[in-house]
């Protein structure tokens, strides 16, 4: 996207926002409450459109702040919704979204209601939907902000793991600095709203990052001191 701007009536979201994303790679947004992260990904996705300048993406797989599970549907049909809206038939869809279960984590809650699965079983019930939906863009919005810490760690190093098996091109909006670098292979920091690109940074380390090794720790550190937030 260029020179992307978006208003909702007084209040200036998003603007002179450029972004690229090259294909296979991970670039994680990082900004403020309400600097308009969620709204990047809504005109990423198509589900609005800006007020000025161009937005150009591949088809996308949006996955929702919260889960967006629909509690009245198990976890194999939840996983297999975005198959069943492309057309797929009930039993189709469930047999290629169950193929994933085990390396999910999920065997044995193939039946189970969202209300019952863990906050990570459900992001991986959620995350498994948004990679099924087949799209060559993954867009993230917070997929761990519900978490616990220990629970967010995991999910994260899960999260690594699914995308190194299969890499994908992936926008992930995350509040959390931390997050972003031990996950990305660049981190877009934007400024309090209007959301603007304040720095980008390279994360050229390898996977899997520990958050205590010194690079990680350094990069964080910058993009603290780039959003302006000392510690
Ligand atoms: N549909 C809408 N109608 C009116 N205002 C909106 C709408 N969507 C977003 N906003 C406003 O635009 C601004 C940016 O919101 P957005 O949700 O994109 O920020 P965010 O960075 O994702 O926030 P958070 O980190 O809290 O999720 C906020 O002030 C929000 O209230």
């Amino acid at each position: 996207m260029s020179g992307v701007r978006k208003a909702y009536g007084d209040v200036v979201a998003l603007d002179g926002v450029d972004l690229r994303v090259a294909a296979g790679e991970l670039v994680a947004v990082v900004g403020p409450s309400g600097c308009g992260k969620s709204t990047l990904l809504s005109l990423v996705c198509g589900l609005e459109p800006a007020d000025a300048g161009t937005v150009e993406a591949p088809a996308a797989a949006l996955m929702p702040q919260r889960d967006g599970l629909l509690p009245w549907l198990s976890a194999l049909d939840n996983a297999a919704l975005a198959l069943r809206v492309a057309g797929a038939s009930k039993a189709a869809a469930r047999e290629a979204a169950h193929a994933h279960f085990v390396r999910f984590g999920l065997e044995g809650f193939e039946k189970a209601r969202p209300a019952t699965l863990s906050g990570g079983m459900r992001q991986r019930v959620a995350f498994l939907r948004t990679l099924l939906a087949g799209r060559p863009l993954l867009c993230l919005d917070e997929p761990f902000g519900a978490l616990d810490a220990l629970t967010r760690t995991q999910a994260q190093t899960w999260l690594a793991e699914a995308l190194a098996r299969e890499p994908r091109t992936v926008l992930l909006v995350t509040h959390d600095v931390e997050e972003a670098v031990l996950l990305a292979d660049r981190v877009v920091l934007l400024s309090q709203r209007p959301g603007r690109v304040v720095s980008v940074l390279d994360v050229p380390l390898a996977r899997p990052r520990a958050r205590t090794e010194q690079a990680v720790v350094e990069l964080r550190e910058r993009a603290l001191a780039a959003l302006g937030v000392a510690e």
